[in-house]
Protein backbone atom coordinates (compact mmCIF):
# COMPACT_ATOMS: atom_id res chain seq x y z
CA UNK A 1 0.00 0.00 0.00
CA UNK A 2 1.06 3.56 -0.71
CA UNK A 3 2.00 6.00 2.22
CA UNK A 4 -0.83 7.00 4.33
CA UNK A 5 -1.59 10.55 4.07
CA UNK A 6 -1.18 12.43 7.64
CA UNK A 7 -3.75 14.43 8.81
CA UNK A 8 -4.41 16.54 11.67
CA UNK A 9 -7.54 17.97 12.98
CA UNK A 10 -8.18 21.37 14.32
CA UNK A 11 -11.09 21.82 16.31
CA UNK A 12 -10.90 18.59 17.57
CA UNK A 13 -13.26 18.20 20.34
CA UNK A 14 -15.77 20.05 18.77
CA UNK A 15 -18.92 18.06 17.35
CA UNK A 16 -17.47 18.12 14.17
CA UNK A 17 -14.11 18.02 15.06
CA UNK A 18 -14.59 14.79 17.14
CA UNK A 19 -16.64 13.26 14.10
CA UNK A 20 -13.60 13.63 12.06
CA UNK A 21 -11.10 12.34 14.11
CA UNK A 22 -13.15 9.23 14.51
CA UNK A 23 -13.62 9.24 9.97
CA UNK A 24 -9.67 9.88 9.87
CA UNK A 25 -8.75 6.61 12.31
CA UNK A 26 -11.07 4.18 10.21
CA UNK A 27 -9.25 5.27 6.77
CA UNK A 28 -7.38 2.81 5.68
CA UNK A 29 -5.30 5.58 3.32
CA UNK A 30 -5.22 7.83 6.14
CA UNK A 31 -3.06 8.71 9.48
CA UNK A 32 -4.15 10.88 12.55
CA UNK A 33 -0.92 12.46 13.85
CA UNK A 34 -2.37 15.57 15.71
CA UNK A 35 -5.90 16.39 17.37
CA UNK A 36 -5.61 20.06 18.92
CA UNK A 37 -8.51 21.86 20.63
CA UNK A 38 -8.53 25.60 21.63
CA UNK A 39 -5.20 26.95 23.63
CA UNK A 40 -3.19 24.57 22.03
CA UNK A 41 -0.06 25.43 20.21
CA UNK A 42 -0.70 25.13 15.82
CA UNK A 43 3.57 24.47 15.88
CA UNK A 44 2.35 20.29 17.15
CA UNK A 45 0.92 20.14 13.59
CA UNK A 46 4.05 20.67 11.38
CA UNK A 47 5.95 19.26 14.52
CA UNK A 48 3.73 15.92 14.19
CA UNK A 49 4.71 15.85 10.27
CA UNK A 50 0.81 16.55 9.22
CA UNK A 51 0.70 16.90 5.09
CA UNK A 52 -2.94 17.88 5.38
CA UNK A 53 -4.92 19.37 8.49
CA UNK A 54 -8.83 19.76 8.48
CA UNK A 55 -10.25 22.37 10.28
CA UNK A 56 -13.23 22.66 11.90
CA UNK A 57 -12.86 25.31 14.64
CA UNK A 58 -14.78 28.84 14.96
CA UNK A 59 -15.66 31.36 12.82
CA UNK A 60 -13.21 34.02 14.64
CA UNK A 61 -9.83 31.81 14.66
CA UNK A 62 -10.33 30.07 11.06
CA UNK A 63 -8.57 32.25 8.80
CA UNK A 64 -5.49 32.74 11.05
CA UNK A 65 -5.52 28.97 11.14
CA UNK A 66 -5.35 28.60 7.27
CA UNK A 67 -2.47 31.24 7.14
CA UNK A 68 -0.51 29.94 9.63
CA UNK A 69 -1.07 26.16 7.98
CA UNK A 70 -0.07 27.82 4.20
CA UNK A 71 3.16 29.66 6.14
CA UNK A 72 3.92 25.85 7.41
CA UNK A 73 3.20 24.64 3.85
CA UNK A 74 0.41 22.22 5.04
CA UNK A 75 -2.52 21.70 2.86
CA UNK A 76 -5.80 22.65 4.54
CA UNK A 77 -9.36 21.43 4.44
CA UNK A 78 -11.70 24.03 5.90
CA UNK A 79 -15.09 23.26 7.06
CA UNK A 80 -15.43 25.95 9.76
CA UNK A 81 -17.76 29.03 8.38
CA UNK A 82 -17.38 32.99 8.83
CA UNK A 83 -15.42 33.45 5.37
CA UNK A 84 -16.14 36.45 2.81
CA UNK A 85 -15.36 37.92 -0.36
CA UNK A 86 -12.45 39.95 1.98
CA UNK A 87 -10.96 37.06 4.02
CA UNK A 88 -11.02 34.52 0.61
CA UNK A 89 -8.85 37.31 -0.88
CA UNK A 90 -6.19 37.40 1.99
CA UNK A 91 -5.65 33.46 1.37
CA UNK A 92 -6.03 33.57 -2.06
CA UNK A 93 -3.24 36.52 -2.37
CA UNK A 94 -1.03 34.62 0.43
CA UNK A 95 -1.24 31.08 -1.39
CA UNK A 96 0.05 32.99 -4.74
CA UNK A 97 3.27 33.38 -2.48
CA UNK A 98 3.54 29.76 -1.43
CA UNK A 99 2.82 28.15 -4.70
CA UNK A 100 1.87 24.00 -4.24
CA UNK A 101 -0.04 24.89 -1.08
CA UNK A 102 -3.93 23.79 -1.39
CA UNK A 103 -6.79 25.09 0.98
CA UNK A 104 -10.10 23.81 0.42
CA UNK A 105 -12.61 25.90 2.07
CA UNK A 106 -16.19 24.22 1.60
CA UNK A 107 -19.33 25.68 3.46
CA UNK A 108 -21.02 22.10 3.56
CA UNK A 109 -19.15 18.94 3.00
CA UNK A 110 -22.55 17.04 2.52
CA UNK A 111 -22.85 15.45 -0.81
CA UNK A 112 -26.70 15.63 -0.72
CA UNK A 113 -25.84 19.62 0.19
CA UNK A 114 -23.82 20.50 -2.67
CA UNK A 115 -25.92 18.75 -4.98
CA UNK A 116 -28.95 21.15 -3.19
CA UNK A 117 -26.70 24.21 -4.28
CA UNK A 118 -26.28 22.61 -7.81
CA UNK A 119 -30.20 21.94 -8.76
CA UNK A 120 -31.16 25.32 -7.38
CA UNK A 121 -28.85 27.46 -9.16
CA UNK A 122 -29.81 25.26 -11.91
CA UNK A 123 -33.30 26.45 -11.64
CA UNK A 124 -33.22 29.65 -10.34
CA UNK A 125 -33.28 31.03 -13.77
CA UNK A 126 -36.84 29.58 -13.97
CA UNK A 127 -38.70 30.94 -11.23
CA UNK A 128 -39.77 34.67 -11.06
CA UNK A 129 -39.25 34.05 -6.85
CA UNK A 130 -36.56 32.20 -4.70
CA UNK A 131 -36.04 32.19 -0.96
CA UNK A 132 -33.71 30.23 1.32
CA UNK A 133 -34.84 28.95 4.53
CA UNK A 134 -31.89 27.36 6.65
CA UNK A 135 -32.50 25.54 9.64
CA UNK A 136 -29.76 24.04 12.22
CA UNK A 137 -29.34 23.53 16.27
CA UNK A 138 -29.33 25.98 18.43
CA UNK A 139 -25.89 25.43 19.39
CA UNK A 140 -24.53 27.02 15.90
CA UNK A 141 -22.87 30.45 16.85
CA UNK A 142 -23.47 32.18 13.24
CA UNK A 143 -26.21 32.93 11.17
CA UNK A 144 -27.02 32.55 8.16
CA UNK A 145 -25.14 29.32 7.72
CA UNK A 146 -22.36 29.29 5.42
CA UNK A 147 -24.06 26.90 3.21
CA UNK A 148 -26.91 29.31 2.76
CA UNK A 149 -24.85 32.22 2.50
CA UNK A 150 -22.82 30.09 -1.20
CA UNK A 151 -26.21 29.08 -2.13
CA UNK A 152 -27.93 32.64 -2.37
CA UNK A 153 -24.45 33.79 -3.95
CA UNK A 154 -24.83 30.74 -6.78
CA UNK A 155 -29.02 31.43 -7.03
CA UNK A 156 -27.66 35.60 -7.32
CA UNK A 157 -24.80 34.52 -10.28
CA UNK A 158 -27.41 32.77 -11.91
CA UNK A 159 -30.23 34.75 -12.14
CA UNK A 160 -28.10 37.30 -12.74
CA UNK A 161 -26.55 35.81 -16.30
CA UNK A 162 -29.74 35.27 -17.09
CA UNK A 163 -30.82 38.48 -16.86
CA UNK A 164 -33.34 37.44 -14.65
CA UNK A 165 -35.08 39.99 -12.57
CA UNK A 166 -34.99 40.45 -8.52
CA UNK A 167 -37.80 38.10 -6.65
CA UNK A 168 -41.21 40.21 -6.54
CA UNK A 169 -41.83 41.89 -3.11
CA UNK A 170 -44.18 44.42 -2.38
CA UNK A 171 -43.31 44.81 1.83
CA UNK A 172 -43.86 48.58 2.56
CA UNK A 173 -43.77 47.96 6.22
CA UNK A 174 -42.16 45.53 8.58
CA UNK A 175 -40.10 44.71 11.73
CA UNK A 176 -36.72 43.95 11.88
CA UNK A 177 -35.48 40.47 10.11
CA UNK A 178 -39.05 39.57 9.11
CA UNK A 179 -37.86 39.01 5.50
CA UNK A 180 -34.59 37.51 7.00
CA UNK A 181 -31.51 38.61 5.52
CA UNK A 182 -30.54 40.25 2.07
CA UNK A 183 -27.61 38.59 0.77
CA UNK A 184 -27.11 38.98 -2.85
CA UNK A 185 -30.95 40.17 -3.51
CA UNK A 186 -31.47 37.00 -2.06
CA UNK A 187 -33.65 36.66 1.05
CA UNK A 188 -32.10 34.19 3.22
CA UNK A 189 -34.33 33.09 6.88
CA UNK A 190 -32.30 31.00 9.74
CA UNK A 191 -34.42 28.67 12.09
CA UNK A 192 -32.53 27.82 15.47
CA UNK A 193 -34.30 25.01 16.53
CA UNK A 194 -32.98 22.05 19.45
CA UNK A 195 -33.48 18.91 17.73
CA UNK A 196 -32.25 19.82 14.70
CA UNK A 197 -28.71 18.98 13.01
CA UNK A 198 -28.36 20.78 9.70
CA UNK A 199 -31.05 21.58 7.08
CA UNK A 200 -31.46 23.83 3.82
CA UNK A 201 -34.93 24.65 1.53
CA UNK A 202 -34.66 26.62 -1.34
CA UNK A 203 -37.95 27.40 -2.56
CA UNK A 204 -38.87 28.88 -6.07
CA UNK A 205 -41.70 30.07 -7.07
CA UNK A 206 -43.78 30.88 -10.05
CA UNK A 207 -47.81 31.67 -11.05
CA UNK A 208 -49.74 28.72 -9.72
CA UNK A 209 -46.45 26.51 -8.93
CA UNK A 210 -43.55 25.94 -6.45
CA UNK A 211 -40.46 23.76 -6.56
CA UNK A 212 -38.99 23.47 -3.04
CA UNK A 213 -35.24 21.57 -3.12
CA UNK A 214 -34.67 20.30 0.83
CA UNK A 215 -31.67 18.97 2.16
CA UNK A 216 -31.02 17.66 5.73
CA UNK A 217 -28.42 16.18 7.49
CA UNK A 218 -29.70 14.12 10.25
CA UNK A 219 -26.12 13.15 11.53
CA UNK A 220 -22.81 14.74 11.59
CA UNK A 221 -21.52 11.62 9.69
CA UNK A 222 -23.45 12.59 6.77
CA UNK A 223 -20.21 15.32 6.13
CA UNK A 224 -17.60 12.92 5.88
CA UNK A 225 -17.42 10.77 2.79
CA UNK A 226 -16.76 14.74 1.41
CA UNK A 227 -14.22 15.82 4.27
CA UNK A 228 -12.45 12.85 3.21
CA UNK A 229 -12.83 13.40 -0.25
CA UNK A 230 -10.96 16.66 0.67
CA UNK A 231 -8.05 15.44 2.23
CA UNK A 232 -7.29 13.03 -0.23
CA UNK A 233 -7.70 15.38 -3.17
CA UNK A 234 -6.27 19.08 -1.63
CA UNK A 235 -2.71 18.66 -2.46
CA UNK A 236 -3.11 17.89 -5.77
CA UNK A 237 -5.32 21.10 -6.48
CA UNK A 238 -2.89 24.21 -5.42
CA UNK A 239 -4.37 27.51 -4.63
CA UNK A 240 -7.66 28.29 -2.84
CA UNK A 241 -10.94 26.09 -4.36
CA UNK A 242 -13.69 27.52 -2.78
CA UNK A 243 -16.51 24.43 -2.72
CA UNK A 244 -16.64 21.03 -2.49
CA UNK A 245 -18.52 21.16 -5.81
CA UNK A 246 -15.74 21.82 -8.54
CA UNK A 247 -14.15 18.12 -6.63
CA UNK A 248 -17.53 16.87 -7.98
CA UNK A 249 -17.53 17.37 -11.49
CA UNK A 250 -20.63 20.27 -10.91
CA UNK A 251 -18.84 23.62 -11.17
N1 LIG B 1 -18.39 22.57 6.12
C1 LIG B 1 -19.22 21.72 6.71
O1 LIG B 1 -19.66 20.72 6.10
C2 LIG B 1 -19.64 21.94 8.12
C3 LIG B 1 -19.19 23.06 8.76
N2 LIG B 1 -19.49 23.26 10.06
C4 LIG B 1 -18.86 24.42 10.67
O2 LIG B 1 -17.75 23.94 11.43
C5 LIG B 1 -17.52 24.81 12.54
C6 LIG B 1 -17.49 23.99 13.81
O3 LIG B 1 -18.78 23.49 14.06
P1 LIG B 1 -19.05 22.57 15.34
O4 LIG B 1 -18.13 21.40 15.34
O5 LIG B 1 -20.51 22.35 15.38
O6 LIG B 1 -18.63 23.57 16.54
P2 LIG B 1 -18.05 23.21 17.98
O7 LIG B 1 -18.18 24.45 18.78
O8 LIG B 1 -18.65 21.94 18.47
O9 LIG B 1 -16.49 22.92 17.69
C7 LIG B 1 -15.51 23.88 17.51
C8 LIG B 1 -14.30 23.44 18.31
O10 LIG B 1 -13.19 24.27 17.95
C9 LIG B 1 -12.52 24.59 19.17
N3 LIG B 1 -11.67 25.77 18.98
C10 LIG B 1 -11.95 27.07 19.22
N4 LIG B 1 -10.87 27.83 18.93
C11 LIG B 1 -9.90 26.98 18.52
C12 LIG B 1 -8.55 27.15 18.10
N5 LIG B 1 -7.98 28.37 18.03
N6 LIG B 1 -7.83 26.05 17.73
C13 LIG B 1 -8.38 24.83 17.81
N7 LIG B 1 -9.64 24.60 18.21
C14 LIG B 1 -10.40 25.67 18.55
C15 LIG B 1 -13.66 24.79 20.15
O11 LIG B 1 -13.20 24.80 21.49
P3 LIG B 1 -14.04 25.64 22.60
O12 LIG B 1 -15.42 25.09 22.58
O13 LIG B 1 -13.27 25.38 23.86
O14 LIG B 1 -13.98 27.08 22.14
C16 LIG B 1 -14.51 23.56 19.83
O15 LIG B 1 -14.05 22.41 20.48
C17 LIG B 1 -18.63 25.87 12.47
O16 LIG B 1 -18.15 27.01 11.80
C18 LIG B 1 -19.71 25.18 11.65
O17 LIG B 1 -20.54 26.09 10.99
C19 LIG B 1 -20.28 22.40 10.77
C20 LIG B 1 -20.79 21.30 10.16
C21 LIG B 1 -20.50 20.97 8.78
O1 LIG C 1 -22.86 24.73 12.25
C1 LIG C 1 -23.31 23.72 11.65
O2 LIG C 1 -23.84 22.77 12.22
C2 LIG C 1 -23.19 23.69 10.19
N1 LIG C 1 -22.48 24.63 9.62
C3 LIG C 1 -22.23 24.75 8.22
C4 LIG C 1 -22.87 26.01 7.70
O3 LIG C 1 -22.86 27.03 8.38
O4 LIG C 1 -23.37 25.97 6.56
C5 LIG C 1 -22.60 23.50 7.45
C6 LIG C 1 -23.83 22.81 7.93
O5 LIG C 1 -24.94 23.59 7.60
C7 LIG C 1 -23.77 22.57 9.43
Amino acid sequence: MSERIRVAVLGAAGRMGSTTVRAVEAAPDLELVAALDAGDDLARVTAAGAQVAVDFTVPSVTEQNVHALVDAGVHAVVGATGWDDASLARVRDHLADRPGVGVLIAPNFALGAVLTMAFAARAARWFESVEVVELHHPDKVDAPSGTALHTAHAIARARRAAGVAASPDATEQSLDGARGAVVDDVHVHAVRLRGLTAHEEVLLGNPGEQLTIRHDSFDRVSFMPGVLLGVRQVASRPGLTVGLEHLLDLD
